[in-house]
Order: C-alpha cells, then structure tokens, then sequence
C-alpha cells in the first residue's frame, strides 16, 4: 500500500481508473459504457428557457482591486458577503493575474491531455492514493465522472510526491509553478477579506490559512454523444476553505445549484470563479454556504479546468470561529484536526455535501 510520505495515509483509496479518453474514447466500442450512465441524473438545463425577457440569475462579479481598497463597512464588501452567503459563488475580473500567463497555462494544460497514454500511466493513481491522473474506485459499480483528472497536493512543498508534480513536463511544471504563486497571493488576499465578513480579525484567518496546504485538479471533459446521461462530474461541494477555479478553454458546463435550481455559470474571459469550500462554512458556522455544484458535458466541445484549493495547514484545528459563538448562536460543527478532517474526506468519493453533514452538531 502506498501512502502520503508526510501524513499517515490520510490521502488513502483503493484503486484507479485512468481516464475517458484513453479507456473508452480512443478505444473503439458501441454507445457510453454502464459505468458512466446515471439513471439518477436531474435533467440538463433548458438553455433555451433563458431568454431575454426571462434570464436565469448569474453569479455576482468583483473588481479585485475595489475589494482590496474597499472600506470595512462599504457596500461593495457588503455586496461579496451577501454573494457567499446568498450564492457561495462569485467571479473576480482585474485580479492582477496576466493575461499572457493564463495563456501560456491554457496551453500547457491542453497539450498535457493530448500526451500519449504510456506518458500519462506515469501518474495514474496509485493502490492506496488519491493523487495524481486518473479517478479513485472504491467500490463495484461505483459510476464514474465523464472527465480526465489529475489532483496533487501542491504545497507545501516538502508535501508534493516526487513522482507527480516534480516528474510533469517541464514547461507545464514552470507555468504551473508560476501560476501557484500567483494564486496564492490571491487566495490569500481573498480569505483575509472572508474574515472581515464574520468578525474574525485578519490575523485569526490568516493563521489558519497561512502555510497551508494548497491542493489543484486538471480537468479534461471530452464530448460525449449523450450528454444527458452523464456528468463531467458529480453534484458535490468543495471539502476545500475556498477554491479558485479557472475555466482555462472558456467551455462552459459548470452549474450551480441555487434555491433547487441548476444555474449555469457563465464563462467570463480572463475572470476565475470562486467558491466557498465546505471548510469555509464550517469556519464562518454557516454563514458562507459551501454549494452543490456540477459540470455538464457538452456534445462538441472537450472542457478544460483547473481548480486551485485552499486548505488550512496540517496541524490546525478546523472548528467554527469562536468570535461567532454565542449563547443564542451556538456551534452547528465540531471542531477537529485538519488530519481528521481529511481523512473522513478522502475516504469518501465527491458526492453531494455528505462529508459536511458528518461533521454536523446534532
Ligand atoms: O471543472 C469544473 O468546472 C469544476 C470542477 C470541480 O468542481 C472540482 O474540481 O471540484
Ligand atoms: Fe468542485
């Protein structure tokens, strides 16, 4: 059995499933296999109930640099306390991140899909692990997501294993190294502004956050004929303090589900989507909500992703924020180790919000 090098198997699985495109795409065989068929899908969006006079809501948009220079009590900091309560999404524009860097990502990225299958193998999943290419299986018959994934830990850096991040080619490692930093930057800026939200000084957000661990997923969703039968990837929400998403090919497909309604998210060039993770609502005792979301495929287009988690470091106690604990206010979750927490995650596959209800005060 193969396990983390630093922690005692808290990242633990069974076995892997490489991927759609070289398993069942590039293999010839009739229809969608068994194993990808959901006989308990909700139904695709209408996309063409969303007219004009009609529209579906969005999720809110924010200028980085307005919420940076934005005043404790101004409306625009209102504005994004609401959109994590109300939406758990919202999308940032002018985030400082350039242009020519998410450019030269998008195409690192999408090369990396197209390497051949011998190439990718070197960092399927192994026994026992949930990093690398490839999905987890842990149980006969379990359904599996139309889409090729890759997820590390990617810091800290004594944390990253050697035969992933370290072994990716070496123009992809560079971007990628280029781009973490920058993402950290903004991660951290923006759960330090989180803070403000509940009461917390930045300091106590900060400390939790700071050195923490950050993990990342590649997505590539290939086409697939029926669409409506399968899902790029299952409804859940992110076990992260917040993620950062990426759109990289400006493909749409992610949706949202706001009060029992799927909502598209719409692909805004050069902007990243970001969500309240499930450690988030824990942290703020349900006051930003970590939401269910989806990706539907496409019949066309392959969809390209990158997610960037943000996680509180080893060593730290998750729990909700004593500043927000009152008599008339009390805990709605328990307060455990982040090794505790991760191990109840990973045991699990990505499936709707059950690991948080685990960690539910009864
Ligand atoms: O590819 C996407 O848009 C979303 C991926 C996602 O939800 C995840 O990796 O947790
Ligand atoms: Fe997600």
């Amino acid at each position: 059995m193969v396990s983390s090098h630093v922690t005692n198997n808290v990242f633990t699985s069974s076995h892997s499933f490489l991927g759609v495109l070289d398993e069942v795409i590039n293999k010839p065989q009739k229809g969608i296999p068994e194993m990808f068929i959901r006989s308990d899908k909700e139904p695709l969006i209408d996309l063409s109930m969303n007219d004009k006079t009609n529209p579906l809501p969005t999720i809110p948009i924010f200028d980085f640099q307005t919420l940076l220079c934005a005043g404790d009590n101004s409306t625009e900091l209102h504005k994004l306390f609401s959109a994590c309560k109300d939406w758990g999404f919202f999308q940032v524009v002018n985030h400082g991140v350039s242009s020519e860097l998410l450019e030269k990502l998008k195409f690192e990225i999408q090369n990396f899909f197209k390497l051949p299958i011998e190439e990718k193998t070197k960092y399927k999943i192994k026994p026992g692990d949930v990093q690398g290419y490839g999905t987890v299986i842990r149980s006969e018959g379990q359904k599996l997501d139309w889409g090729d994934r890759f997820f590390m830990v990617t810091n800290p850096v004594e944390m990253r294993k050697p035969h992933l991040f370290p072994q990716l080619p070496s123009s992809l490692r560079d971007t990628l190294e280029t781009y973490l930093s920058e993402l950290k930057k903004l991660g951290m800026a923006i759960l330090g502004i989180l803070g403000k939200g509940i009461k917390m000084n930045m300091k106590e957000m900060e400390e939790i956050f700071d050195e923490g661990n950050q993990s990342m997923r590649m997505t590539y969703y290939p086409p697939c004929l029926q669409p409506e039968l399968v899902d790029g990837i299952n409804p859940h929400s992110d076990g992260s303090g917040i993620t950062i998403l990426n759109q990289i090919n400006g493909v749409g497909g992610l949706e949202i589900k706001k009060d029992g309604v799927w909502i598209p998210v719409t692909f805004l060039p050069d902007a990243f989507v970001i969500n309240i993770g499930d450690i988030m609502e824990i942290i703020s005792n349900g006051v930003y909500s970590s939401i269910l979301h989806r990706v539907t495929v496409n019949k066309e287009k392959e969809r390209v992703s990158i997610g960037m988690f943000f996680n509180p470091k080893f060593g730290a106690e998750i729990g909700p924020v004593k500043s927000l604990i009152t008599s008339e206010n009390p805990p709605l979750f328990k307060t455990l180790s982040m090794e505790d927490y991760y191990k109840s995650f990973f045991s699990r596959n990505l499936d709707g919000k059950t690991n948080l209800e685990r960690l539910r005060v009864n």
